[in-house]
């Protein structure tokens, strides 16, 4: 197992790129630390394969370096990197039983026959097929073919890392959440270093620790859930994580007030002066409805989602979601909208700003 290190790492598809619009991945330096359960997270065409066939050796970077421990592999073949990896559709041999799919990896590298058959089993019960271990791939559903792939990617334990590729795709939903929950206890019996490519949210929080969420060729953050949810690094994080996503006003700041619109919106904590194009940014679960106080706003419509409710409403022309309580009255002279100042997070040009100060401590 290593340390995984991205260092000035650049890449282009174009024989000559011009500017950085023509880099599939912009200049970037990332660390995975050994053992760590990763999600990398973004919306299609961000950049995650690419990224993940970098470190995999499918592809080679048009600049910087790739470093296993202290290991430079930039130009290691994928054999000698010592890496599983797990695609989006299912990779298997349709002649072989499925034990002997999942023994593959393991008979390749010599593996003492006992070691492999009790392996095998291990991991034929892990993936919920200790019943058809000996039964030919062939004839078997897209799902059942998943999840044998699944099981050979994790079947090794001396590799360096486990990389999946949106490995669910084809999973029903039912099993996907198994399955998540599956290799999540995997992962901590076995301490591989996992990255996990999905552009769904749920998926990327239920299984990671840390969550890599990549925007345009970036990487705009690596953080907690928590992290995630409470202080997004750029907007995107804001508007990609949620359900719905963060809320974003544009906004003039002077110290710990936001001007919106004309109207004063009190911050948990003071700015020093925000240049470019300045925002505030609000999670739907920190505003609330109210008859006297906040944003004038326009109802547009409520939707019941079971456990609460989301608000739908309009802020000069401007979406504003609220999620309000499942028995939570609403109405009709409930048309301002509150936030909660220390949930407000400032944003310039897309970029979180760092407060000077929260209210109550020295700035
Ligand atoms: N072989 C290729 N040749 C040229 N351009 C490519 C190639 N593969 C990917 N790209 C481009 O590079 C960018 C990043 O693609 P990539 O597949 O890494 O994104 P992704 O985040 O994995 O997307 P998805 O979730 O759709 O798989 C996209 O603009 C894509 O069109």
């Amino acid at each position: 197992m290593a340390r995984i290190t991205l260092s000035n790492l650049a890449h282009s598809y174009l024989p000559h790129p011009k500017g950085p619009e023509d880099f599939a991945l912009k200049q970037m330096d990332h660390v995975w630390e050994d053992g760590g359960a990763y999600a990398l997270l973004g919306s299609s065409g961000c950049g995650k394969t690419t990224l993940l066939n970098i470190i995999s050796g499918l592809l080679r970077p048009s600049q910087g370096r790739v470093l296993f421990g202290d290991r430079d592999v930039t130009d290691a073949p994928t054999a000698e990197r010592n890496i599983a990896q797990v695609f989006q559709f299912p990779v298997v041999y349709d002649t072989m039983s499925v034990r002997d799919n999942l023994a593959f990896p393991l008979r390749n590298r010599r593996m003492d026959a006992a070691y492999i058959r009790a392996r095998v089993e291990a991991i034929g019960r892990m993936i919920g097929m200790e019943a058809v271990l000996d039964r030919k791939a062939r004839g078997l559903t897209a799902d059942a073919k998943q999840k044998i792939s699944l099981g050979r990617g994790m079947v090794r334990e001396d590799v360096n890392a486990i990389l999946f590729d949106e490995p669910l795709t084809v999973i029903d939903p039912h099993m996907k959440w198994e399955l998540r929950t599956q290799l999540k206890t995997l992962h901590r019996e076995l301490s591989h270093t996992m990255i996990y490519v999905t552009h769904d949210q749920t998926e990327a929080l239920t299984f990671a620790d840390k969550v890599v969420v990549m925007y345009d060729g970036r990487v705009v953050q690596m953080g907690t859930p928590q992290e995630l949810f409470e202080t997004p690094a750029h907007t995107f994080v804001g508007y990609f994580i949620g359900s719905p996503g963060m809320n974003l006003l544009d906004a003039r700041i002077e110290g710990n007030v936001a001007h919106v619109e004309g109207c004063a919106v009190p911050l948990g904590a003071g700015y020093g002066p925000v240049g470019g194009r300045a925002q505030i940014g609000i999670r739907p679960e920190f505003a609330r409805l109210t008859s006297a106080e906040g944003l004038p706003v326009r109802l547009r419509r409520v939707e019941d989602v079971g456990r609460h409710k989301i608000v739908r409403a309009e802020f000069f022309g401007r979406e504003i979601n609220i999620i309000a309580e499942e028995g939570a009255g609403i109405g009709p002279d409930m048309t301002r909208v509150a936030f909660r100042p220390d949930k407000i997070n400032v944003y310039s040009d897309d970029w979180r700003v760092a407060p000077a100060g929260r209210l109550g401590e020295a700035a």
